[in-house]
């Protein structure tokens, strides 16, 4: 029988490191005197220190190498919503996180943190202020969540106190801030287009947005209280700013910032879902020939005209979270990060 010597616990590993979250999360991690391995698809910077070693997190040969010595692994790799790939989202997010958790058993890893996300409750109905009992979405509205959900749940069933290995599941919602490829970069895109003047809905709906460090304090905290006789094992926990803002408020203050004009005119949300809906089913028939990308799909109007803010007194009592950087701080540092994305810049 071979014995293998417990490595440090602050050796980790990040898959998806090299992404917006992962980076600030490897970063964060370096700074705290972690020693950490990248695992990504893709290499996009170098920071002193790290290891990077580029793979796909399917191939469990792969993760095992780099599993060797490391005793916490963070997942917070996925292909991106915008794609809207069925079989690549299955692929990638269920079937390849199995093999995370096998290479992770096999290599004797002992922690796993899973970024899930708040959306995994979501399908277009509002939510005020909920917490991670609410049931799982039974309809969700994209591929996307529907592969978030059985990543969670399959992440979240392979804790085991008897085999040596927690997981835990980090529940962020809306996470923006510098680097962010998706957010701002989309905001601004449909502004150019000219097609940021609308408001849908009445444009009092609250939502959570979470500054990017706030998600990595929450991640950083799960895995320093994820213990055999802690209360975080096997369980979800939502990461927000815990400062609900309204939704158009957000988008208009962030557009503003960089010189845009913020949206004024009402349309009303039913007419602008059933548009979405309806040209979602034209490209999804026209795939085969042609792969078109509409801006307002069904789950960006779902989320931009209901209420969709989060609890999270749970990680606050059981790891003592609190968000690190306030809203408003967020925002200015967000916008100031971005002068390439400034009008007429
Ligand atoms: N951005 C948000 O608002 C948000 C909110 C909630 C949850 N999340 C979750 O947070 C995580 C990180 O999101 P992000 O916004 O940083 O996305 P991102 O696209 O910037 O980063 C994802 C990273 O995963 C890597 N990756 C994709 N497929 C891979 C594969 N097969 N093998 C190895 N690496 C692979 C990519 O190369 C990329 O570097 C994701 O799990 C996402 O579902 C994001
Ligand atoms: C075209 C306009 C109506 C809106 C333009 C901005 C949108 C691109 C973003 C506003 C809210 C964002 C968001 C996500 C993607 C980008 C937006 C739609 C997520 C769906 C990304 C994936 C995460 O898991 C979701 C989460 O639960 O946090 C995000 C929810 C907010």
């Amino acid at each position: 029988m071979t014995t293998r010597i417990r490595p440090s616990s602050k050796r980790c590993a990040v898959i998806g490191g090299s992404g917006f979250l992962g980076r600030h999360l490897v970063e964060r991690l370096v700074e705290k005197g972690y020693s950490v391995a990248v695992f990504d698809i893709a290499q996009r910077y170098e920071v002193p220190g790290v290891v990077f070693h580029q793979g796909d997190l399917c191939d469990k040969q792969a993760l095992l190498k780099v599993f060797k010595d490391v005793s916490l692994v963070f997942h917070c790799a996925s292909p991106s919503p915008a794609c809207d790939d069925r079989n690549l989202f299955w692929k990638v997010n269920v079937e390849g996180t199995r093999t995370v958790i096998q290479a992770c058993q096999e290599a004797r890893v002992q922690k796993l943190v899973l970024t899930s996300s708040a959306s995994v409750v979501f399908e277009g109905i509002d939510i005020k202020n909920g917490k991670e009992d609410l049931p799982y979405a039974k309809r969700p509205i994209d591929y996307y969540t529907e592969t978030k959900i059985q990543q969670e749940k399959v992440v979240l069933e392979a804790c085991s106190k008897e085999k040596d290995f927690l997981t835990v599941a980090i529940r962020p919602h809306g996470i923006f801030g510098p680097r962010d490829p998706q957010l701002v970069p989309i905001l601004v895109d449909t502004a150019r287009k000219g097609k940021m003047k609308f408001i849908i809905g009445d444009g009092t709906n609250l939502v959570d947005f979470t500054y990017v460090e706030n998600v990595v304090h929450g991640h950083i905290l799960a895995a320093e209280h994820l213990k055999p006789d802690s209360p975080l094992c096997g369980k979800a926990y939502h990461i927000t700013n815990d400062e609900p803002i309204r939704f158009w408020d957000f988008m208009s203050q962030v557009l503003v910032g960089l010189g845009y004009e913020a949206p004024r005119y009402h349309l009303p949300y039913t007419l602008v879902y059933g548009i979405a809906m309806l040209l979602w089913l034209i490209t999804f028939l026209l795939r085969p020939l042609v792969n078109i990308k509409p801006t307002f799909t069904p789950m960006r109007v779902a989320l931009a005209g209901t209420h969709h803010y989060y609890s999270c007194s749970r990680a606050k009592q059981d790891m003592g979270y609190q968000p690190v950087v306030r809203l408003q701080e967020a925002i200015a540092r967000t916008v100031a990060s971005y002068p390439h994305l400034k009008r007429g810049g």
